[in-house]
Order: C-alpha cells, then structure tokens, then sequence
C-alpha cells in the first residue's frame, strides 16, 4: 500500500532521510519511532504526498509519487487522512465547519456533508460540541477533532505525526484507542511517536529510525 524504495529526502543544507527502504501494507498498524529529529515526521510527510523524495521512489495505491503532477497529487491525498502539527485547525470556524472542510474541497454539498460530519464528530466523542468554537476545546479535545477532519473523507490510510504529544497519559491512551479501532476496521495507520508508554498502547509494528536511517 505505501512502499519506499531507497528513499532520501534532503532539505537545503540537511538530509532528513537517507536510503530508507520500507513498506506498509494494507491494513496495518505500524509506529514510527526515532529521537528528535531522526526523521519521523518527514517520513510520514513522504507517506502523506505533501512532500516529494529527492531519490528513491515513494509508491503509494501502485501510484509512484515522482511520475504524478500536482493535480493527480492532490486527488491522491483525499485518500489519506493527515494529523499533523503545522495542518492546524481554522480558529474563525466552529467545530462542524473544520471537519466539513475537506468535504467542500472534494466539491460535496448538502445533507451528505452533514451526515458525514457528524459521524465523524461522533467517532471522536464531539457530536455534542458541533457547534463549539476551537479555542473553547481543550487540548484534547482539538487534537480529537483534527481526527474527526482526518477521517471525513473516508480515507483508507490514516497519517498522524504525534498525535498525542501535548497530551496527558489519560488523553493520550484515548487518542492512541482512537487510532488502535480505525485500524480494526480495515484502515491503515502509521503513526509517529516517541512516548514510549502511547507506543506500548499502540502495539502493531515499529518502523526504527535513527538519524535519518533505519535503526539497525
Ligand atoms: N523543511 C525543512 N527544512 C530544513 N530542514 C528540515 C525541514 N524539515 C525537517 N528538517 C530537518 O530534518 C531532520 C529530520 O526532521 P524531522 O522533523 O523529520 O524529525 P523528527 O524525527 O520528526 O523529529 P521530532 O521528533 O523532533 O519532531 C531534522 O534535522 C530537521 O531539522
């Protein structure tokens, strides 16, 4: 489902990934574990389709990332579902209107953005808080709620880049739950975290990095 062949990823003046060869199939669960800066988040970046490889192929549905255009990109990425830290919440839009987002650019309108709205905010325990601005959510809460906008479209991959990183252990063994039941319905989710207690919740397989390598 998502294959990396001899991947480097090589920002200006540093190499955030070197030679990595991977592959996560469909319907796994599988962690990505590093220190700061071993590469985490640009892997799942790589895995998402918001950032292309300097070298090596990125595969991801049998579509490799460097032969597509932007556009043939874009529709791709409304397959995958993405929590990251700087993919933030519109501040100016209530609850339902930020989970509705992804839906409006896939060009859905009416009752059907509602009624998948709010199974979204129900899968995240937010049914009630459609309504709520961000800033009157707790931390939690507004992590939950990037969940509830991640899987609107449906995805059949879901991203999430330390979903539970601000997080107390209580609410973050309920976010890591969150992403543990996506998985036991079929969707497949790679997830990036450091916090060994979320990790040993999350169980699945790991995917080691280290210094921008496969840790040995
Ligand atoms: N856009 C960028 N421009 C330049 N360097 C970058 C960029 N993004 C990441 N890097 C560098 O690439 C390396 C890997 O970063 P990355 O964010 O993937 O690590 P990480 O394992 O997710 O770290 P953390 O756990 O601290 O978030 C780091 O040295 C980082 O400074």
């Amino acid at each position: 489902m998502i294959q990396f062949s001899a991947v480097t990823k090589r920002y200006p003046g540093r190499e955030a990934l070197h030679d990595v060869s991977c592959e996560i199939g469909s319907g796994e669960l599988v962690a990505v574990t590093g220190h700061s800066g071993a590469g985490k988040t640009t892997l799942l970046k790589l895995a998402a389709g918001l950032e292309r490889a300097t070298a090596g192929s990125v595969v991801i549905h049998g579509q490799n990332l460097a032969a597509l255009g932007e556009t043939a990109l874009a529709v791709l990425r409304r397959r995958i579902g993405f929590v990251f830290q700087d993919h933030k919440l519109l501040f100016d839009r209530n609850a339902f209107e930020n989970v509705a987002l992804p839906l409006r650019v896939a060009g859905f309108t009416g009752s059907e953005t509602a009624r998948r709205v709010r199974a979204s905010l129900d899968k995240v325990g937010l049914l009630e808080r459609e309504k709520a601005m961000p800033v009157a959510l707790s931390g939690g809460e507004q992590q939950r709620l990037c969940i509830a906008r991640a899987i609107v479209n449906r995805p059949s991959i879901l991203i999430a880049d330390e979903p539970t990183g601000n997080l107390d252990s209580d609410y973050a063994g309920a976010i890591v739950d969150l992403f543990v039941s996506f998985n036991q319905v079929g969707v497949t989710v790679l997830i990036s975290s450091h916090d060994e207690r979320s990790l040993d919740r999350v169980g699945g397989r790991r995917i080691a990095l280290a210094k921008g390598a496969l840790a040995a």
